[in-house]
């Protein structure tokens, strides 16, 4: 019997793997794509939100820093490039909704406070229809999504960007040379924690600022007696972020009602303005203000 249980065959011997050059990721993210540098020309700070592990709340996360960032009356837009996670659309409540075209190129859907906002989301026929892409297309996708967009001028695009340092990692990196920086995302595991530190090498090797570190779930608030419970174990992200000499921007908790806005399609900001939740994303879009436009 065969050792191999799943018979895959290589039909020749495949030369040993190299571990990635990291002067070879530099010299590709050098090679810029003039029509997105157009585009991106007219929006003073592009942020990346990333994390190293799915499921922790990126999007979340991405959806209320954006609609934080707005509230403050600055022009915001987002772009999805979490093609195999779209949750952007459903977290803003514009999910359903159609990206249309005029002459000057495609038009973003307009969510809570003018966002612009444009996803995978809004071109897939079912909402079961998979997105089965390879990097090259998925490359091809983001520059359109970035260069064929009519973002006109704003001041802050936030880019969800899918977890883990892949393909699309690299195509932002590479396409939008300028990118201000990265927001991490994390929750207080250790799985989660050691996932992170590879984005922020990753950040690192891409010249790239991180900004600083979002502990989502951080910790949960009894709503019968107000005791705090930390879930995930207490202190996880605020440890990490000093042994890597990040900030903290902030402390998300973990709460039911969170779950319940997204799962609904009602974007949380709105729907819980006075939340501890959202005014630590008002705090967190200060942090993130702050730090890019002093650095002008
Ligand atoms: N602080 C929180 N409290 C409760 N539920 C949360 C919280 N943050 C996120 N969630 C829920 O966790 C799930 C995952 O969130 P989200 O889609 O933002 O994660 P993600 O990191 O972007 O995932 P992926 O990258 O795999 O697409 C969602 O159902 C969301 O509603």
């Amino acid at each position: 019997m065969s050792s191999n249980p799943f018979r895959i065959q290589n039909p020749q011997p495949q030369p040993q793997r190299q571990p990635r050059d990291l002067r070879k990721v530099n010299q590709q993210v050098q090679a810029v794509d003039l029509k997105v540098q157009m585009k991106m020309k007219n929006i003073k700070y592009k942020i990346g939100v990333v994390s190293g592990k799915g499921g922790v709340g990126k999007s979340f996360v991405s959806s209320n820093l954006a609609m934080a960032i707005a509230a403050s009356g600055r022009k915001v837009g987002i772009v999805d490039v979490d093609f195999h996670g779209p949750s952007v659309p459903k977290m803003l409540g514009v999910r359903g909704q159609m990206l249309t075209a005029d002459d000057k190129g495609i038009n973003p859907v307009i969510g809570p406070f003018g966002i612009k906002v444009v996803s995978i989301d809004f071109l897939l026929p079912r909402d079961d229809t998979p997105v089965v892409w390879r990097g090259a297309i998925k490359h091809s996708a983001i520059k359109q999504f970035l260069g064929d967009v009519n973002w006109g001028e704003l001041d802050y695009l936030i880019i969800d960007m899918p977890p883990g340092t892949g393909d699309e990692a690299l195509s932002i990196a590479q396409l939008v040379p300028g990118i201000t920086g990265f927001v991490i995302v994390t929750i207080p595991s250790e799985v989660s924690t050691l996932a992170v530190k590879k984005s922020i090498n990753f950040a690192r090797t891409v010249n790239t600022k991180i900004l600083g570190v979002v502990e989502n779930m951080s910790h949960f608030v009894c709503p019968s007696d107000g005791k705090v419970y930390y879930i995930f174990g207490e202190g996880k992200g605020k440890k990490m972020a000093e042994e890597m000499g990040v900030d903290l921007l902030g402390q998300v908790p973990l709460d039911p009602s969170i779950a319940e806005a997204n799962d609904a399609g009602e974007p949380f900001f709105l729907k819980h303005p006075d939340s501890p939740t959202s005014k630590e994303f008002l705090n967190i879009a200060d942090k993130v203000i702050k730090i890019v436009e002093s650095n002008q």
